[in-house]
């Protein structure tokens, strides 16, 4: 069971939205949808869902042999960016409407709801209006909703927003478990330290296109950047770091210290051997970049790409 997205185009009058986007999603990985604002992670999720429809390419979907344009809903456990649960009901009343919705015998869906609530530390709220609790807590509920009826694949917009850290930890281990009961979760996020705990792949967007796909340690491998070398000099000659033709992407410098980017197809000793030229070195310190920092190099990056390309790409103008 895969989703394969194929060159999906999604425009609305002269915007493209999702231009020319393809990846798939694997039975029973945690795939995350990463990008800034206006990226095209909602248009993507809307068609994954069948609520809007590709203006070119393809999505498929393979389910015990049959195959779909986008994932059924009753396949499907959905946290949309907004959220639409009852505020004057209960929160137990709240977990059964949505269960029954999908097709859940009553008995079945309070049994399922009074188990989440339970790992959620909500049991003892279930009989309260869902308005008189705090957001985090009807944030957790709201994603109890999007999967009490245990779908084969679920969707959760910014399953962490409005949550504490604490909160936030309880969003990882509910999605953990989530996979381990066999469920198929994409979710977008802007978390990179959570994502980075938890997605076994991902697909960065930007301006509608894919800047970096795959696993954490496929993308170290695919940045243009990859690791830092932070380094502390007696004293640092600036003058021959402006006038030779080191080859170096340097940032930060002060007087005695200075970080460089490293590439993957760098050599460090070559990177070592024209530090040692800017003075005299007093310590060198390498840190791999993190989620966080790959993302904001990558799109960096490809806006700097982007504004280089012909002028015939307006729809962003
Ligand atoms: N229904 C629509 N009609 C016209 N333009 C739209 C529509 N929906 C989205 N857009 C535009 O498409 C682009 C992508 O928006 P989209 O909501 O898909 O991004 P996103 O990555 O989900 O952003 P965010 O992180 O802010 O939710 C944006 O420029 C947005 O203004």
């Amino acid at each position: 069971m895969e989703l394969t997205v194929n060159q999906v185009t999604k425009t609305y009058g002269d915007l493209t939205a999702v231009n020319a986007l393809s990846f798939h999603v694997s039975q029973g990985e945690i795939f995350a949808l990463l990008g800034p604002n206006g990226a095209g992670k909602s248009s993507l999720v809307r068609m994954l869902t069948g609520f809007t429809h590709p203006d070119d390419g393809q999505i498929s979907l393979n389910l015990a042999g049959q195959f779909f344009s986008h994932i059924p809903s009753q396949a499907l456990g959905y946290l949309p960016e907004d959220r639409g649960l009852y505020p004057e009901k209960s929160v137990l009343k709240n977990l059964v409407y949505f269960a029954r919705l999908h097709g859940m015998s009553k008995a079945d869906a309070q049994q399922e709801a009074t188990q989440w609530l339970e790992k959620f530390d909500l049991s003892d709220r279930l009989d309260e209006q869902l308005k008189s609790l705090s957001k985090g807590n009807q944030q957790k509920v709201q994603l109890i909703s999007a999967v009490i009826h245990n779908p084969k694949w679920v969707i959760l917009d910014e399953p962490f927003s409005g949550l504490d850290p604490v909160n936030q930890e309880k969003v990882v281990e509910f999605l953990t478990e989530l996979k381990a009961k066999g469920m198929t979760v994409i979710l977008s996020a802007h978390q990179m330290a959570m994502v980075e705990k938890l997605a076994d792949r991902m697909l960065l967007m930007n301006l509608g296109e894919a800047v970096f796909y795959g696993s954490l340690h496929d993308i170290r491998q695919q940045a243009a950047t990859n690791a830092v070398l932070k380094v502390t000099y007696d004293t640092i000659d600036r003058l021959k770091i402006q006038s030779s033709d080191h080859g170096l992407t340097i940032e930060q410098l002060t007087e005695e210290s200075l970080q460089v980017l490293l590439q993957p197809s760098q050599s460090i000793n070559d990177v070592l051997a024209s530090l040692t030229t800017f003075g005299n070195i007093k310590s060198v310190h390498s840190q791999s970049l993190d989620l966080h920092q790959l993302y904001l190099h990558a799109i960096s990056k490809h806006k700097e790409e982007k504004q280089q390309r012909p002028a015939k790409e307006k729809q962003y103008a």
